[in-house]
């Protein structure tokens, strides 16, 4: 039996998320994703990208950042989004407040069809980086990073959750393929020095190490904003393929998810099968 139980089609939301007020990114995120499932009704996958209500800059996190309940903002909205739609909702990112310890997290939502929140996977790699002539960034000046690998049962199978830099870190995609994902998904903004360095190799990488798809959703790039989002949202097969990408402006990535893809490839090339977890310790535990 395969880790993917049937062909699974999916959509990438790409729009010009980030903008400052709430509300209106509520309402474009509504009709894209509603523009989606008139043009591919079967979608059953829908993937937002990060920080998809807010703007993604250090100084905004904490300002805009929600407790999760029930009756937040953002879980409402998502909830019904996917109730609506009836789809699996992996709903970009938005900044969590949690209040025993009165940090921020840059934390994903997922959604079953019926609106329930099934799982939330914090942010666990702060993209802190100084890149000369490029771009410097320090989300860990107001983000704190999660602790736990994410993995999620949906009705096809399992998915593997990371958030945008979270793909640099084979390990956490490891952990979810060793789980049986058959997918790994990545609401995410890379940027327009990073971008075109890795956005495209760090796919097919994690896509390689793991025999599975990946899936990488980006927002828009929007001419004049503070933080230039790369856009190219894209779907990898397991062979590392690209089969399907946007390009910078508000676009919709559409892809069938195959089974048979995952099957081909673990049988010809068995490296989840020859892998010798049995030698790797050092990785985990610090050896000299
Ligand atoms: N939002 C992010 O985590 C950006 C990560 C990024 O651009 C990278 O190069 O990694």
């Amino acid at each position: 039996m395969s880790v993917l139980k049937s062909k699974l089609k999916v959509a990438l939301i790409q729009f010009a998320c980030g903008l400052p007020d709430k509300t209106v990114n509520f309402q474009n995120c509504r009709n894209f994703v509603a523009k989606a499932m008139q043009e591919q009704p079967d979608t059953k996958l829908v993937v937002l990208p990060e920080c998809f209500n807010s703007v993604y800059a250090t100084s905004e996190f904490r300002k805009n950042a929600e407790v999760i309940t029930q009756s937040s903002p953002s879980v409402d909205f998502l909830s019904e989004l996917a109730r609506e739609h009836k789809v699996t909702l992996v709903g970009g990112t938005i900044p969590e407040l949690e209040p025993s310890n009165n940090s921020v997290y840059n934390t994903c939502l997922i959604f079953d069809e019926s609106g329930s929140l099934i799982a939330r996977h914090r942010k666990m790699h702060l993209f802190d980086v100084d890149i000369p002539g490029g771009i410097t960034f320090k989300e860990s000046d107001t983000l704190t990073g999660g602790n736990s690998c994410t993995t999620v049962d949906i009705p096809e199978g399992k998915i593997g959750l990371g958030v945008c830099y979270d793909m640099r870190f084979p390990e956490l995609a490891t952990v979810s393929g060793r789980r049986g994902a058959f997918a790994m998904v990545y609401p995410s903004a890379f940027n327009t020095t990073t971008g075109p360095m890795h956005w495209h190799l760090l796919a097919r990488a994690r896509s390689i190490d793991n025999e599975l798809y990946t899936l990488l959703c980006s927002p828009a790039r929007v001419p004049g904003s503070g933080y230039q989002a790369y856009g190219h949202s894209l779907v990898c097969d397991p062979q590392g393929n690209i089969i399907a990408e946007a390009g910078e402006g508000e676009e919709i990535v559409y892809a069938e998810l195959d089974p048979a893809a995952i099957d081909r490839m673990r049988r010809m090339i068995p490296v989840t099968s020859q892998v010798r977890f049995d030698v790797y310790h050092d990785v985990s535990t610090n050896a000299k």
